[in-house]
């Protein structure tokens, strides 16, 4: 039997010698275990290619060192581990290795006063990186939720005064007929507009704080930070019942995008094992076809 040597161009030495930045593959599909979940992950996996002279990195190491993540639930350490790995099997070609993990964090959500829960979807996406200047982990979120304008509720109130002003001012001012004029789309005859709006943020993790802290409740105590700073989450399965307590929620709840990003501003530095961030939250106007959008940072 004749022994095959099998060509390996990698090994070889580049044309045009020249550093990368980056290396690797994206969009690899990982089942990972959030919790006691498994997610169905995609990730990107890299590092730099600093010898300038090789052709080109170990590219199916790489994929190879990511096995430990079905293991075990996700954590910061065991990316760091899976970091380390990947500059360990490249034999010096290279000082900086990158994992990018982006998934979906699936949270069940109680309606607001029926009995009834619904599913909600948390896009998430955790980039760590390991060069010399060390360890970083961050943490990008998207979060929805439900802001109404409050300029448009005032002005909405101011014509339902006037309308109030002349529908009695003829007729007598009786608790029963102001109770059916209240009743009536006549009398409640402007609304404020509303709309679904979003907070993207990124959230810089500190390792040290972490230790073995699954990634899991970093994502969901964030997200159940973010929606309670905000107060107005999006719901999920909604009887009346539960339509008429939004209502009421939005109504005690008027935001510009500055409140939301003040808000989220105040809640995020207070976050445990969040040693910076950067926010953005977005009100997708139902006025206007563009949208009102507002930005904070701390420490970033
Ligand atoms: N470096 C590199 N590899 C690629 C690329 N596209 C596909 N690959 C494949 O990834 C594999 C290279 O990974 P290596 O880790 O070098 O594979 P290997 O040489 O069999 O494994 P080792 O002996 O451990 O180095 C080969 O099958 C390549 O064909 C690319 O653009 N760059």
């Amino acid at each position: 039997m004749t022994v095959l040597t099998l060509p390996d161009v990698a090994s070889q030495t580049a044309r045009s010698p020249a550093a990368l930045t980056w290396v690797g593959m994206e969009g690899i599909a990982l089942p990972i275990r959030l919790g006691s979940r498994s997610v169905t992950a995609k990730l990107s996996a890299g590092v730099s290619l600093d010898d300038a002279d090789a052709r080109g990195i170990h590219m199916s190491r790489l994929y190879l060192a990511l096995a430990p993540l079905e293991e075990a639930p996700l954590t910061l350490p065991a990316v760091k581990d899976i970091l380390n790995a990947f500059l360990t099997s490249q034999e010096g070609l290279s000082q900086n290795a990158y994992l990018s993990i982006e998934g979906e964090l699936a949270l069940k959500r109680q309606a607001l006063i029926s009995p009834l829960a619904g599913w909600k979807s948390y896009p998430f996406t955790l980039r760590c990186q390991l060069t010399p200047a060390g360890f970083q982990a961050e943490l990008d979120l998207t979060v929805g939720y439900s802001s109404t304008c409050p300029c448009s509720a005032a002005l909405a109130r101011q014509l339902i005064q006037q309308a109030f002003e002349e529908d009695f001012s003829e007729i007598p001012l009786t608790k029963s007929a102001v109770s059916a004029w209240l009743g009536s789309e006549e009398g409640i005859l402007a609304t404020p507009h509303s709309q679904r709006s979003s907070v993207e943020c990124s959230l810089r993790l500190s390792e040290s704080e972490n230790g073995e802290w699954p990634l899991a409740n970093s994502i969901e105590n964030s997200i159940d930070r973010i929606e309670r700073a905000l107060g107005t989450a999006l719901q999920t399965a909604v009887k009346r019942i539960d339509e008429q307590a939004f209502a009421l929620a939005n109504g005690q709840n008027l935001m510009f995008c500055e409140d939301a990003a003040r808000r989220l501003d105040k809640v995020l530095r207070q976050a445990p094992r969040v040693s910076g961030f950067q926010l953005k939250v977005v009100h997708a106007e139902s006025l206007h076809a563009h949208d009102a959008v507002a930005r904070s940072e701390w420490n970033w």
